[in-house]
């Protein structure tokens, strides 16, 4: 049995993350951790793999934490900067255990997974790409982690392929035209009812590509965390990992 810690148990994601362990047939909950508990009650000796769902201010210091308690963690908290990743990279290069691991997915659900995919793919084919994410009005971090992830992968992929700038002729205030991430602009909803939703918008000449995924339920981040649990307790992937790309055959 893989022994599975959740750290922010009683949030929206932390307890459906408790559900979904208890469900499954080869995992236990160990620690259910919520903001009043000490962290440090989850140890190498009660923990296989902690899960980490809380809010963006806290998520690294819960995760130094964890890794020097000598537990591997996977994390969907969203707020990673490339200078917080360089902090967890050289916190594990020091971690007590062998082959302890950190997981990061900026999202789990495979309709977002694999839109992020072929956004990328279609970027270099288009002079325009913007991105719309739409969430429910709870959220407290914007644009999303997976927005800020798909502009970046956008950005990337028209790097390599030469791509010129994209046309925009906007003067003056530009608050309207979204949030520019790696020159990609990004536009965040917030409107009651909604989960959690994106669309890449492309466009040519007289053209235009939509690729969109919806997350009506937090049920649809589930298997993709199981997964994590699983590819993580089987010590195969030793160090920081980030994308669940990693553990689909794409
Ligand atoms: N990677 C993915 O697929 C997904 C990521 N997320 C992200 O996960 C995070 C959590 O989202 P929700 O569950 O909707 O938020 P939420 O606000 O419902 O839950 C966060 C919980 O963390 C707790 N918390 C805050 N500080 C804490 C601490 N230091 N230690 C322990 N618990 C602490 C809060 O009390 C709250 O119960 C957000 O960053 C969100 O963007 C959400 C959905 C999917
Ligand atoms: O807060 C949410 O709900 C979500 N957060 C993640 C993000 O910011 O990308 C993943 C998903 O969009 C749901």
């Amino acid at each position: 049995m893989i022994r599975v810690s959740v750290v922010g148990a009683q949030g929206r994601m932390g307890a459906s993350v408790v559900q979904a362990v208890e469900a499954a047939q080869d995992m236990q909950i160990a620690q259910k951790i919520t903001e009043n508990d000490d962290i440090a009650a989850v140890t190498a000796d009660n923990t296989d793999v902690a899960v980490e769902f809380t809010v963006p201010s806290a998520a690294l210091d819960n995760v130094l934490k964890l890794i020097a308690q000598g537990v591997s963690v996977v994390v969907g908290t969203t707020g990673w900067t490339d200078e917080k990743l360089d902090r967890v990279k050289a916190a594990l290069a020091d971690a007590p255990h062998q082959g302890q691991a950190v997981f990061i997915a900026p999202n789990f659900a495979i309709s977002a997974v694999l839109a992020d995919k072929f956004a990328a793919e279609a970027a270099k084919y288009f002079t325009s790409a913007e991105v719309i994410e739409l969430h429910h009005p709870n959220k407290v971090d914007a644009p999303s982690g997976t927005a800020i992830h798909t502009a970046h992968a956008i950005a990337a992929a028209r790097r390599e392929a030469g791509c010129a700038q994209m046309p925009d002729a906007t003067q003056g205030e530009v608050a309207s035209r979204g949030q520019s991430v790696d020159g990609v602009h990004v536009h965040a909803v917030r409107l009651q009812g909604l989960n959690a939703h994106e669309e890449v918008l492309l466009g040519n000449a007289g053209e235009q590509l939509v690729i969109r995924a919806d997350s009506f339920d937090r049920a649809s981040f589930m298997p993709g965390v199981l997964l994590a649990v699983r590819n993580v307790a089987s010590g195969e992937h030793p160090g920081l990992t980030v994308g669940l790309d990693t553990f689909l055959d794409l």
